[in-house]
């Protein structure tokens, strides 16, 4: 891997995939599957009826099968990135990775299928005699020029859309960056001149794509291996000769003399300093080989600081790569069960692209982003992977073009609603944790792991320092640079240790906590003694002098006395009594609760605290806040004790100007299900399922969010603690080294992104 700001070792990558279930994929149902009645219905003999209605009628299966939203991710890696052809077993982690994005970036569902054969009949037939299950195949990393060949017979026998990502997603991205770059630029594509660097599947189909969009054929110069394509030249199959201009150029070098454009889809290093430096003014480079691009855009830029370079990558500003296309493209194609993905589809994916990035930038993305640009402008002509414009504008654009194309077999009827729909496709507490997770990456701070003794801390606090979280300052004894050497560290002394027994801040800590508690009864000695032995107080110590930015601690006692080690140190008069909250990611909704961690019984003040504090992360995580104040009660029904508080909270509120939605009492049933509140309570304010519950008391938030995490199996956040007087997260004592680089985050940087600090 070349130089960057996210870096991992070898080990990493490959924990990564081994851990827990191997690989990135598994598949659940989508019914319940838990009674004979359940399973009389899923399979035998319920399962006859959908049978015999598809046979019937073939356009049943995409209501009663997965089939309309199951897009197939199928390769023979013969050329896995740009890696080269290492055979469909090794293609598998890219496969999978790419099934994953589907369903990460735009809700598809997807499964990848490695065809181990060269032959392009035998890959031919394969596929085909796979419609049924599908309702769309992404073909990948199948090298040219069989790929052409491929795609064409499949597209021809097969009634659903067959997509090479690597041909039109790569070439939608890379048409939607150049518009922006000449747009920059003050160039037309009619003007330009293109070298493009390589002459496989991606380089061909980006060449389509823009000499279709208004460049000139004879404006292109095309390389491979043996140079530029040029009429007569040896070596050239049909598809490459549909490119060769006539040129003087015989050479990568000579062809770049006055070029605007390079645009580069070959491999690693293919592009030198030297060539650049011959290219027109402020030159236009987009070095798009995967993992490693044909010139870093430190060289590009080094060479020629007027350039505008774009790599494929994610860790550069300007990331040309088609995981901005191939998940939003079929989403939109999916939901008008377009028969195919036509030019009209691809050139108005590529203009909303284009669009969007000269749009004002989101406050939750350009946060999250911080350290790169994220302005129209040199180092943002392109909208980044995480924004989370793209589900809404994307699809619906490529469905708005298959519409008008008359390849829509499901028009959509109002464009407004479908695209709400595609926006809440996006799972919000993936959203959040991304953001949060870019924030850091470009906001990197200081963050004092409290524990820097424990294994796991000592994982967490590596993998915060490799992924370019933030720096970790280590609380600890003399023996962690080497239990660092012992973990494989090759650097254990770049880690910053502070030890209470020897550090020189220990004099300043103690005068600290002296000055602070000395007329509460505290004698200096006591002090000495609680920053020399104690590691919370002597971390917090640090982070209230200024020493650090945030703190993470939790792993070796109980939660409660952290919290109140570290409160003790940190908290002034009047500091606001912080509290947890958690997120419960279900699969239809995402819901806030809240105190999932602190008070005990909070006052109707504290409630309406957490309201007002936990809508505004809500908004920030993009989502529209309505809070229950939640109880075993309904309105009064039945009657009972504790409700009071959650009633004058709700008065509270109603004296302040607040910008959001809050209602209660209710129980959780009738707060997740406005329907429900509609029909049997007319008069509540709610308009829509609440998405924050604000518990009477920590037992009744703590068990709900521990028990749907347990039974339901709904994936759990946090808790995290917002209110703090310093930025402090406490890790329950169960936490993993992944759940401590979260709470690190989010004690760090992240929590500025995603506006929980
Ligand atoms: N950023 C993105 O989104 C994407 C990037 N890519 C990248 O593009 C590259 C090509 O992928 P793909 O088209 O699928 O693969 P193919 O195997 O179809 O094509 C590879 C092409 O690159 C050419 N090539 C390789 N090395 C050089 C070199 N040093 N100089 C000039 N040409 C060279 C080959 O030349 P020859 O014909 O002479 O063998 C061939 O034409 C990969 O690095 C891949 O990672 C691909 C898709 C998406
Ligand atoms: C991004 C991609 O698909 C490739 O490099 O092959
Ligand atoms: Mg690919």
């Amino acid at each position: 891997m070349s130089e960057s700001n996210v870096k991992f070792t070898r080990n990493e990558a490959l924990e990564f995939h081994s851990r827990g279930r191997p690989g990135k994929i598994e598949i659940i149902a989508s019914k319940p599957m838990a009674t004979q009645r359940d399973l009389s219905l899923a399979y035998s003999p319920g399962v006859a009826v959908p049978v015999e209605e598809i046979a019937a009628d073939p356009g049943k299966a995409y209501e009663l099968t997965a089939k309309g939203n199951l897009v197939a991710v199928i390769s023979n890696g013969t050329a896995i990135l740009g890696l080269g052809n290492l055979g469909a077993l090794a293609s598998k982690p890219v496969m999978e990775g790419k099934a994953v994005l589907f369903k990460r970036f735009a809700d598809v569902d997807s499964i990848d299928l490695e065809v181990d054969t060269e032959d392009a009949q035998k890959f031919i037939d394969a596929v085909a005699l796979l419609g049924p299950s599908f309702g769309g195949i992404n073909l990948e990393d199948i090298a040219a020029p069989e790929c052409f060949i491929i795609e064409q017979a499949l597209k021809e026998r097969m009634n659903i859309p067959v997509f090479h990502d690597d041909q039109h997603g790569t070439a939608i991205i890379t048409a939607a960056g150049l518009i922006n770059a000449c747009h920059l630029t003050g160039r037309d594509f009619k003007d330009i001149k293109v070298v493009v660097n390589g002459a496989g599947a991606a380089a061909i189909a980006c060449t389509e794509l823009i000499k279709a969009m208004g460049v000139l054929h004879q404006h292109v110069i095309m390389c491979d291996r043996s140079g530029p394509l040029y009429p007569g030249r040896d070596n050239m199959d049909q598809f490459k000769s549909a490119h060769a201009v006539p040129t003087d150029a015989r050479s990568l070098a000579e062809a770049l003399v006055g070029a605007d454009v390079f645009l580069g889809l070959s491999a690693a290093g293919a592009l030198k300093p030297e060539m650049v430096k011959d290219m027109a003014p402020s030159p236009i480079i987009f070095a798009m080989a995967n993992p490693d691009p044909e010139i870093t855009p430190p060289e590009a830029k080094a060479a020629r600081p007027d350039a505008i370079v774009a790599t494929g990558r994610s860790d550069y500003p300007n990331q040309v790569n088609n995981v901005l296309g191939f998940p939003f493209i079929f989403r939109g194609a999916l939901d008008v069960r377009a028969v195919r993905i036509n030019e009209e589809m691809k050139i108005a994916a590529a203009n909303a692209l284009a669009e969007l990035a000269r749009e004002a930038v989101p406050e939750e993305v350009a946060a999250a982003y911080g350290g790169l640009s994220h302005h129209f402008g040199p180092d943002y002509i392109i909208p980044a992977p995480f924004d989370p414009r793209l589900i809404e504008i994307i699809p619906a654009a490529v469905a708005q073009a298959a519409m008008d194309t008359g390849v829509a077999q499901m028009p959509i009827r109002d464009m407004r609603i479908y695209r709400q729909q595609l926006k809440a496709r996006l799972n919000p507490t993936a959203s959040v944790l991304s953001l949060a997770y870019e924030g850091a990456r470009s906001n990197p701070k200081r963050v004092l792991f409290a524990e820097g003794e424990e294994e796991n801390v000592l994982r967490a606090a590596i993998a915060f320092k490799e992924g370019g979280y933030g720096t970790p300052v280590l609380v600890g004894r003399d023996n962690v640079h080497r239990l660092l050497a012992d973990m494989g560290v090759d650097d254990p002394e770049s880690y910053e240790v502070l030890n209470s027994r020897n550090s020189p801040l220990v004099g300043r800590a103690v005068d600290y906590l002296y000055t602070k508690h000395q007329r509460n009864g505290m004698l200096r000695r006591a002090a000495e003694r609680m920053v020399n032995q104690d590691r919370n107080a002597f971390a917090a110590a640090m982070l209230a002098l200024g020493e650090a930015d945030a703190m993470i601690t939790g792993t070796t006692r109980p939660f409660s006395q952290s919290l109140s080690q570290v409160r003790f140190i940190i908290d002034e008069p009047g500091s606001s009594v912080p509290f947890g909250v958690s997120i419960v990611a279900a699969r239809s909704k995402t819901v806030l609760i809240a105190d999932t961690s602190v008070t005990e019984r909070p006052t109707a003040e504290q409630l309406a605290t957490m309201a007002i504090r936990t809508a505004a992360f809500a908004r920030r995580m993009g989502q529209e806040p309505r809070v229950a104040f939640v109880s075993y009660t309904t309105f009064g029904n039945p009657p009972g004790r504790h409700i009071e508080e959650l009633r004058d909270a709700v008065k509270i509120l109603d004296t302040l100007q607040t910008d959001f939605e809050y209602e209660g009492e209710m129980g959780p049933d009738v707060a997740l299900n406005n329907e429900m509140q509609r029909r049997y309570y007319p008069f509540s304010r709610l308009t829509g399922d609440a998405n924050i519950l604000i518990m009477p008391g920590l037992q009744s938030a703590n068990i709900s969010s521990k028990l749907l995490k347990a039974i339901g199996g709904e994936s759990l956040i946090g808790p995290f603690l917002m209110g703090m007087a310093l930025p402090v997260q406490i890790a329950p004592m169960t936490a993993t080294a992944s759940d401590l680089v979260t709470l690190a985050v989010l004690a760090g940087g992240g929590a500025d992104a995603i506006g929980q600090a």
